[in-house]
Protein backbone atom coordinates (compact mmCIF):
# COMPACT_ATOMS: atom_id res chain seq x y z
CA UNK A 1 0.00 0.00 0.00
CA UNK A 2 1.11 3.40 -0.64
CA UNK A 3 0.03 6.34 1.58
CA UNK A 4 -0.01 10.14 0.73
CA UNK A 5 -0.78 12.75 2.58
CA UNK A 6 -2.57 15.54 0.51
CA UNK A 7 -1.30 18.37 2.48
CA UNK A 8 -3.28 21.70 2.76
CA UNK A 9 -2.87 24.33 0.56
CA UNK A 10 -2.45 28.30 1.67
CA UNK A 11 -2.35 30.99 -0.21
CA UNK A 12 -0.62 33.80 2.00
CA UNK A 13 -1.31 36.42 -0.13
CA UNK A 14 -3.30 36.32 -3.70
CA UNK A 15 -3.11 39.51 -5.82
CA UNK A 16 -5.88 39.56 -9.14
CA UNK A 17 -4.16 41.04 -12.01
CA UNK A 18 -6.65 40.86 -14.96
CA UNK A 19 -9.17 38.70 -16.43
CA UNK A 20 -8.27 36.14 -19.30
CA UNK A 21 -9.69 35.34 -22.70
CA UNK A 22 -9.92 31.82 -21.32
CA UNK A 23 -12.40 32.08 -18.32
CA UNK A 24 -9.39 32.04 -16.17
CA UNK A 25 -7.99 35.14 -14.08
CA UNK A 26 -4.01 35.77 -14.42
CA UNK A 27 -3.01 35.89 -10.82
CA UNK A 28 0.19 36.09 -8.44
CA UNK A 29 -0.21 33.81 -5.10
CA UNK A 30 2.67 32.81 -2.28
CA UNK A 31 1.69 28.98 -2.18
CA UNK A 32 2.34 27.83 1.39
CA UNK A 33 1.42 24.19 2.91
CA UNK A 34 0.56 22.83 5.75
CA UNK A 35 1.72 19.74 7.72
CA UNK A 36 -2.11 18.25 7.91
CA UNK A 37 -4.62 17.26 5.43
CA UNK A 38 -6.50 14.58 3.49
CA UNK A 39 -4.93 11.07 3.50
CA UNK A 40 -4.91 9.13 0.23
CA UNK A 41 -3.98 5.34 0.08
CA UNK A 42 -3.48 3.51 -3.07
CA UNK A 43 -2.83 -0.69 -3.62
CA UNK A 44 -3.07 -2.10 -6.82
CA UNK A 45 -6.24 -4.64 -7.07
CA UNK A 46 -8.25 -6.87 -9.53
CA UNK A 47 -10.58 -3.87 -10.24
CA UNK A 48 -10.63 -0.15 -9.75
CA UNK A 49 -12.47 0.96 -6.48
CA UNK A 50 -12.86 4.24 -4.58
CA UNK A 51 -13.95 4.40 -1.24
CA UNK A 52 -14.35 7.91 0.68
CA UNK A 53 -14.09 8.12 4.80
CA UNK A 54 -13.55 10.83 7.00
CA UNK A 55 -15.41 13.85 8.79
CA UNK A 56 -15.88 15.34 5.54
CA UNK A 57 -16.92 12.66 3.27
CA UNK A 58 -20.84 13.12 3.08
CA UNK A 59 -19.66 16.86 1.61
CA UNK A 60 -18.84 14.48 -1.95
CA UNK A 61 -21.40 11.44 -1.67
CA UNK A 62 -22.95 11.20 -5.06
CA UNK A 63 -20.12 13.14 -6.94
CA UNK A 64 -19.06 10.53 -9.72
CA UNK A 65 -16.68 13.50 -10.62
CA UNK A 66 -13.92 13.45 -8.05
CA UNK A 67 -10.54 14.89 -8.57
CA UNK A 68 -8.85 11.79 -7.12
CA UNK A 69 -10.51 9.62 -9.63
CA UNK A 70 -9.95 12.36 -12.46
CA UNK A 71 -6.00 12.18 -11.79
CA UNK A 72 -5.57 8.12 -11.83
CA UNK A 73 -7.44 8.22 -15.41
CA UNK A 74 -5.93 10.73 -16.68
CA UNK A 75 -2.53 9.43 -15.16
CA UNK A 76 -2.84 5.79 -16.43
CA UNK A 77 -3.76 7.58 -20.20
CA UNK A 78 -0.66 9.50 -20.46
CA UNK A 79 1.58 6.91 -18.88
CA UNK A 80 -0.80 3.55 -21.02
CA UNK A 81 -1.07 2.00 -17.62
CA UNK A 82 -3.83 -0.74 -17.45
CA UNK A 83 -3.50 -1.80 -13.64
CA UNK A 84 -6.39 -1.22 -11.16
CA UNK A 85 -5.81 0.15 -8.49
CA UNK A 86 -8.01 0.36 -5.12
CA UNK A 87 -7.73 3.86 -3.73
CA UNK A 88 -9.59 5.31 0.13
CA UNK A 89 -9.42 9.16 0.58
CA UNK A 90 -9.31 9.66 4.35
CA UNK A 91 -11.12 13.61 3.43
CA UNK A 92 -9.83 15.63 6.69
CA UNK A 93 -10.58 18.94 5.28
CA UNK A 94 -13.75 20.35 4.39
CA UNK A 95 -14.89 20.99 0.82
CA UNK A 96 -14.70 23.90 -1.60
CA UNK A 97 -13.11 25.75 1.11
CA UNK A 98 -9.78 27.71 -0.15
CA UNK A 99 -7.06 25.30 1.11
CA UNK A 100 -7.02 23.29 -2.32
CA UNK A 101 -8.70 20.55 -0.50
CA UNK A 102 -9.54 18.57 -4.18
CA UNK A 103 -6.83 19.87 -5.71
CA UNK A 104 -4.28 18.69 -3.39
CA UNK A 105 -6.19 15.34 -3.34
CA UNK A 106 -5.64 14.73 -6.74
CA UNK A 107 -2.01 16.07 -6.61
CA UNK A 108 -1.40 13.47 -3.89
CA UNK A 109 -2.94 10.57 -5.83
CA UNK A 110 -0.66 11.63 -8.82
CA UNK A 111 2.41 11.05 -6.40
CA UNK A 112 1.47 7.68 -5.17
CA UNK A 113 0.66 6.31 -8.62
CA UNK A 114 3.97 7.55 -9.46
CA UNK A 115 5.73 6.14 -6.96
CA UNK A 116 3.84 2.78 -7.28
CA UNK A 117 5.00 3.14 -11.16
CA UNK A 118 8.50 4.57 -10.91
CA UNK A 119 7.85 7.68 -12.61
CA UNK A 120 10.22 10.43 -11.59
CA UNK A 121 8.34 13.58 -10.14
CA UNK A 122 9.66 15.68 -13.10
CA UNK A 123 8.76 13.96 -15.75
CA UNK A 124 6.54 16.78 -17.91
CA UNK A 125 4.01 14.69 -18.26
CA UNK A 126 3.34 13.99 -14.82
CA UNK A 127 3.53 17.56 -14.81
CA UNK A 128 1.01 17.64 -17.57
CA UNK A 129 -1.51 15.54 -15.87
CA UNK A 130 -0.98 18.08 -12.57
CA UNK A 131 -1.84 20.82 -15.05
CA UNK A 132 -5.11 19.55 -16.82
CA UNK A 133 -6.86 18.68 -13.03
CA UNK A 134 -6.64 22.44 -12.05
CA UNK A 135 -4.68 25.52 -11.42
CA UNK A 136 -3.38 25.05 -8.18
CA UNK A 137 -2.61 21.16 -8.89
CA UNK A 138 0.83 21.68 -9.76
CA UNK A 139 1.48 23.18 -6.58
CA UNK A 140 0.10 20.76 -4.93
CA UNK A 141 2.27 18.36 -6.70
CA UNK A 142 5.19 19.87 -5.19
CA UNK A 143 3.50 21.22 -2.31
CA UNK A 144 6.67 23.33 -1.40
CA UNK A 145 6.75 27.26 -0.57
CA UNK A 146 6.56 29.09 -4.00
CA UNK A 147 5.14 32.09 -6.04
CA UNK A 148 2.38 31.07 -8.19
CA UNK A 149 1.41 33.02 -11.41
CA UNK A 150 -0.23 32.45 -14.59
CA UNK A 151 -3.59 30.86 -13.32
CA UNK A 152 -1.26 29.30 -10.40
CA UNK A 153 0.71 26.73 -12.64
CA UNK A 154 3.90 28.74 -13.11
CA UNK A 155 6.00 28.13 -10.14
CA UNK A 156 9.01 29.94 -8.68
CA UNK A 157 10.55 28.16 -5.84
CA UNK A 158 11.19 30.48 -2.67
CA UNK A 159 12.40 30.17 0.81
CA UNK A 160 10.12 29.17 3.21
CA UNK A 161 8.91 29.60 7.35
CA UNK A 162 8.81 25.64 8.12
CA UNK A 163 7.55 25.17 11.51
CA UNK A 164 5.50 28.40 11.71
CA UNK A 165 2.31 27.65 14.33
CA UNK A 166 -0.85 28.34 12.24
CA UNK A 167 -4.42 28.46 12.62
CA UNK A 168 -6.76 27.27 10.10
CA UNK A 169 -10.64 28.27 10.96
CA UNK A 170 -13.47 27.72 8.57
CA UNK A 171 -16.84 29.16 9.34
CA UNK A 172 -18.98 25.94 7.90
CA UNK A 173 -19.43 27.78 4.69
CA UNK A 174 -18.73 26.45 0.92
CA UNK A 175 -17.77 28.94 -1.67
CA UNK A 176 -17.20 28.03 -5.47
CA UNK A 177 -13.87 29.14 -6.54
CA UNK A 178 -15.54 30.41 -10.02
CA UNK A 179 -18.06 32.39 -8.46
CA UNK A 180 -15.84 34.42 -6.31
CA UNK A 181 -13.55 35.25 -9.05
CA UNK A 182 -16.44 36.70 -10.98
CA UNK A 183 -17.27 39.10 -7.91
CA UNK A 184 -13.48 40.27 -8.64
CA UNK A 185 -13.78 44.21 -9.38
CA UNK A 186 -11.49 44.14 -11.58
CA UNK A 187 -8.69 46.72 -10.53
CA UNK A 188 -5.22 45.29 -11.06
CA UNK A 189 -3.65 46.46 -7.79
CA UNK A 190 -0.20 45.55 -9.08
CA UNK A 191 2.39 43.04 -8.12
CA UNK A 192 3.17 41.15 -4.65
CA UNK A 193 6.68 42.91 -3.59
CA UNK A 194 9.77 41.59 -3.01
CA UNK A 195 11.86 40.44 0.17
CA UNK A 196 11.18 37.18 2.68
CA UNK A 197 8.15 35.84 2.38
CA UNK A 198 6.77 36.79 5.60
CA UNK A 199 7.50 40.90 4.61
CA UNK A 200 6.29 40.20 1.21
CA UNK A 201 3.02 38.56 2.79
CA UNK A 202 2.35 41.08 5.37
CA UNK A 203 2.40 43.81 2.56
CA UNK A 204 0.13 42.11 0.24
CA UNK A 205 -3.58 41.17 -0.01
CA UNK A 206 -5.88 38.68 -1.09
CA UNK A 207 -7.98 40.43 -3.66
CA UNK A 208 -10.39 37.59 -3.58
CA UNK A 209 -11.20 38.31 0.51
CA UNK A 210 -13.44 41.49 -0.66
CA UNK A 211 -15.99 39.14 -3.56
CA UNK A 212 -15.65 36.33 -1.03
CA UNK A 213 -17.20 38.27 1.99
CA UNK A 214 -20.04 39.54 -0.28
CA UNK A 215 -21.18 35.81 -0.87
CA UNK A 216 -20.56 34.84 2.91
CA UNK A 217 -20.06 37.59 5.08
CA UNK A 218 -19.43 35.62 7.86
CA UNK A 219 -15.37 35.53 6.64
CA UNK A 220 -15.59 39.39 8.22
CA UNK A 221 -16.18 37.63 11.81
CA UNK A 222 -13.25 34.86 11.23
CA UNK A 223 -10.94 37.84 10.33
CA UNK A 224 -11.65 40.10 12.68
CA UNK A 225 -11.75 37.72 15.70
CA UNK A 226 -8.05 36.29 14.60
CA UNK A 227 -6.74 39.73 14.53
CA UNK A 228 -7.66 39.81 17.82
CA UNK A 229 -5.84 36.83 19.43
CA UNK A 230 -2.73 37.83 20.91
CA UNK A 231 0.62 36.64 18.81
CA UNK A 232 -0.73 36.92 15.40
CA UNK A 233 1.56 38.10 13.06
CA UNK A 234 -0.73 37.40 9.12
CA UNK A 235 -4.52 36.92 9.51
CA UNK A 236 -5.68 36.42 6.05
CA UNK A 237 -8.30 34.81 3.62
CA UNK A 238 -6.95 31.39 2.15
CA UNK A 239 -7.66 31.22 -1.64
CA UNK A 240 -11.18 31.83 -2.37
CA UNK A 241 -11.91 30.83 0.55
CA UNK A 242 -14.11 30.89 3.26
CA UNK A 243 -11.37 29.38 5.45
CA UNK A 244 -9.07 31.70 6.92
CA UNK A 245 -5.43 31.48 8.79
CA UNK A 246 -3.61 32.83 11.31
CA UNK A 247 0.28 33.01 11.41
CA UNK A 248 1.39 32.35 15.26
CA UNK A 249 5.38 33.72 16.71
CA UNK A 250 4.59 30.71 19.23
CA UNK A 251 2.75 27.44 19.10
CA UNK A 252 1.23 28.42 22.68
CA UNK A 253 -0.42 31.32 20.99
CA UNK A 254 -1.55 29.31 18.20
CA UNK A 255 -2.99 26.66 21.22
CA UNK A 256 -4.65 29.75 23.18
CA UNK A 257 -6.26 31.05 20.20
CA UNK A 258 -8.07 27.88 19.17
CA UNK A 259 -9.21 28.12 22.47
CA UNK A 260 -10.78 31.61 22.05
CA UNK A 261 -12.26 30.54 18.89
CA UNK A 262 -13.71 27.32 19.96
CA UNK A 263 -15.42 28.18 22.87
CA UNK A 264 -16.82 31.67 20.86
CA UNK A 265 -18.23 28.86 17.79
CA UNK A 266 -17.73 25.85 18.97
CA UNK A 267 -19.26 24.85 15.35
CA UNK A 268 -16.45 26.39 13.26
CA UNK A 269 -13.51 23.94 12.03
CA UNK A 270 -10.74 24.98 13.44
CA UNK A 271 -7.12 22.91 12.65
CA UNK A 272 -4.19 23.48 14.36
CA UNK A 273 -1.14 22.92 12.59
CA UNK A 274 2.51 24.31 11.12
CA UNK A 275 4.08 25.00 7.79
CA UNK A 276 6.04 22.81 5.79
C1 LIG B 1 -8.42 30.19 -5.96
C2 LIG B 1 -7.27 29.23 -5.81
C3 LIG B 1 -6.03 29.96 -5.31
O1 LIG B 1 -4.99 29.06 -5.05
O2 LIG B 1 -7.50 28.18 -4.89
P1 LIG B 1 -8.81 27.68 -4.10
O3 LIG B 1 -9.54 28.86 -3.53
O4 LIG B 1 -9.62 26.96 -5.15
O5 LIG B 1 -8.26 26.80 -3.03
C4 LIG B 1 -6.94 28.58 -7.17
O6 LIG B 1 -6.58 29.58 -8.11
C5 LIG B 1 -8.05 27.73 -7.72
O7 LIG B 1 -7.41 26.66 -8.35
P2 LIG B 1 -8.27 25.36 -8.67
O8 LIG B 1 -9.11 25.01 -7.48
O9 LIG B 1 -7.34 24.33 -9.19
O10 LIG B 1 -9.24 26.00 -9.74
P3 LIG B 1 -9.61 25.41 -11.15
O11 LIG B 1 -10.30 24.11 -11.00
O12 LIG B 1 -8.44 25.53 -12.06
O13 LIG B 1 -10.69 26.55 -11.56
C6 LIG B 1 -11.94 26.60 -10.90
C7 LIG B 1 -12.57 27.90 -11.36
O14 LIG B 1 -11.94 28.99 -10.66
C8 LIG B 1 -11.77 30.11 -11.53
N1 LIG B 1 -10.34 30.43 -11.63
C9 LIG B 1 -9.39 29.57 -11.14
C10 LIG B 1 -8.07 29.94 -11.22
C11 LIG B 1 -7.72 31.16 -11.83
N2 LIG B 1 -6.43 31.56 -11.93
N3 LIG B 1 -8.68 31.98 -12.32
C12 LIG B 1 -9.99 31.64 -12.22
O15 LIG B 1 -10.87 32.41 -12.66
C13 LIG B 1 -12.38 29.71 -12.87
O16 LIG B 1 -13.73 30.13 -12.87
C14 LIG B 1 -12.31 28.20 -12.82
O17 LIG B 1 -13.29 27.61 -13.65
N1 LIG C 1 -11.38 15.01 -3.52
C1 LIG C 1 -12.06 16.16 -3.50
N2 LIG C 1 -12.03 16.95 -2.40
C2 LIG C 1 -12.68 18.14 -2.39
N3 LIG C 1 -13.40 18.62 -3.42
C3 LIG C 1 -13.45 17.86 -4.53
C4 LIG C 1 -12.79 16.62 -4.62
N4 LIG C 1 -13.01 16.11 -5.86
C5 LIG C 1 -13.78 17.00 -6.51
N5 LIG C 1 -14.07 18.05 -5.72
C6 LIG C 1 -14.87 19.23 -6.13
O1 LIG C 1 -13.94 20.30 -6.34
C7 LIG C 1 -14.49 21.53 -5.84
C8 LIG C 1 -13.38 22.36 -5.24
O2 LIG C 1 -12.73 21.54 -4.32
P1 LIG C 1 -11.54 22.07 -3.43
O3 LIG C 1 -10.28 21.95 -4.20
O4 LIG C 1 -11.69 21.41 -2.12
O5 LIG C 1 -11.83 23.62 -3.27
P2 LIG C 1 -10.78 24.59 -2.60
O6 LIG C 1 -9.57 24.54 -3.49
O7 LIG C 1 -11.51 25.87 -2.57
O8 LIG C 1 -10.50 24.04 -1.23
C9 LIG C 1 -15.56 21.16 -4.82
O9 LIG C 1 -16.70 21.94 -5.08
C10 LIG C 1 -15.83 19.67 -5.04
O10 LIG C 1 -17.15 19.49 -5.50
Amino acid sequence: MIEETAWAKLNLALHVRARRDDGYHALETLFVFARHGDQIALTPAEADSFTIVGPFADSLTGEDDNLVTRARDLFRERFGLRGAVAITLDKQLPVASGIGGGSADAAATLRGLAAMHMVDMGDPRLIDCAERLGSDVPACLRSMTALGQGRGETLSALAGMPGTPVLLVNPGVALSTGQVFDGWDGIDRGPIGKGDLISRAVQARNDLEKPAIALAPVIADVLSLLERQPGARLVRMSGSGATCFALFDSAQACADAASVVSAAHPDWWLLESELL
